[in-house]
């Protein structure tokens, strides 16, 4: 039989300790492994504090473990790496530069110019997006749903193989957040990615993800790994499926019923 392929992203034993402001450590990891495939949709969710952004930031190369190893491509992550890509809760884009020069800032501020090659790809991303006559117009002339587009747009600028994602939904309205989910399923299907995306939201992650990462309260542990057996393309209907509301129900319990440790 050939081997398995090596994860693209690989937590191994991972512990992250802060000093505090008051000086007392905080452990906000605790011997975490997690280990996903290439182009899968995996979702972190647990309670406020349980270490799910730290994940991120240890995968971004943004911090480095306090013990374990944190491996993407199978090799250990020292810094930030191009692969990778990142959406924050809030849109994060610069109010004083276009739409179209919001999504080719990174290159802007690594190589202090942009390729036509980047304008062209930015360009096709706003039309990705639905968002093709909007590139010359600034941030605060459009709703918080299509900033949010931008910012995704942005992190898809160079193409990254992982998308970190954090919240990135949690800002908008209820409905303006269905939609966003089946943009961000749509945008997966075309450009495929391995994708890291932390929500508090149940259902959000069972629509999205082909698995889901319960964690426990701080100290941060992986307390489940639930596949989410759902078929693919997701659709509307899929909110509708028994199977769907029945995962949900269950997620919830076991989510509510643990109690910090
Ligand atoms: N730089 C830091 N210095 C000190 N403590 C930190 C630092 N970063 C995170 N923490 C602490 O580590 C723990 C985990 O934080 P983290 O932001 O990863 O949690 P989270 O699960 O993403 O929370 P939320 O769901 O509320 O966004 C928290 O107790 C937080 O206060």
């Amino acid at each position: 039989m050939p081997a398995a392929p090596s994860p693209v992203i690989d937590l191994n034993a991972v512990t992250q300790t802060f000093v505090s402001s008051d000086g007392s450590p905080v452990t906000a990891l605790q011997d975490v492994d997690l280990r996903l495939r290439r182009h899968e949709f995996v979702s972190l969710i647990g309670p406020s504090g349980c270490g799910k952004s730290t994940i991120l930031r240890l995968i971004a190369g943004l911090l480095r473990p306090t013990s374990g190893e944190v491996r993407i491509f199978d090799l250990p992550v020292t810094e930030p790496r191009d692969e990778i890509g990142m959406v924050f809760q809030k849109p994060t884009l610069l109010p004083w530069l276009s739409v179209l020069d919001n999504i080719t800032f990174p290159m802007k501020h690594k190589y202090g110019r942009v390729d036509e090659k980047d304008l062209v790809r930015a360009r096709e991303l706003l039309a990705m997006i639905g968002l093709q006559d909007f590139g010359h117009k600034r941030p605060d002339e459009l709703s918080g749903g299509m900033q949010q587009r931008v910012s995704i747009a942005r992190s898809l600028l160079h193409d990254p193989e992982i998308l970190l994602m954090d919240e990135p939904f949690s800002a908008l309205d209820a409905l303006t957040r269905d939609e966003m989910s089946f943009e961000l399923l749509r945008i997966w299907n075309e450009r495929p990615k391995t994708v890291v995306f932390v929500t508090h939201s149940i259902q959000e992650a069972l629509l999205l993800s082909d698995r889901i990462v319960v964690m426990s309260a701080r100290p941060g542990r992986v307390a489940d790994i639930i596949d989410v057996p759902l078929a693919r393309p997701r659709t509307l209907a899929t909110l509708a499926d028994p199977r769907f509301t029945q995962m949900a129900n269950d997620i919830r319990v076991q989510v509510f019923s643990r109690k910090p440790e």
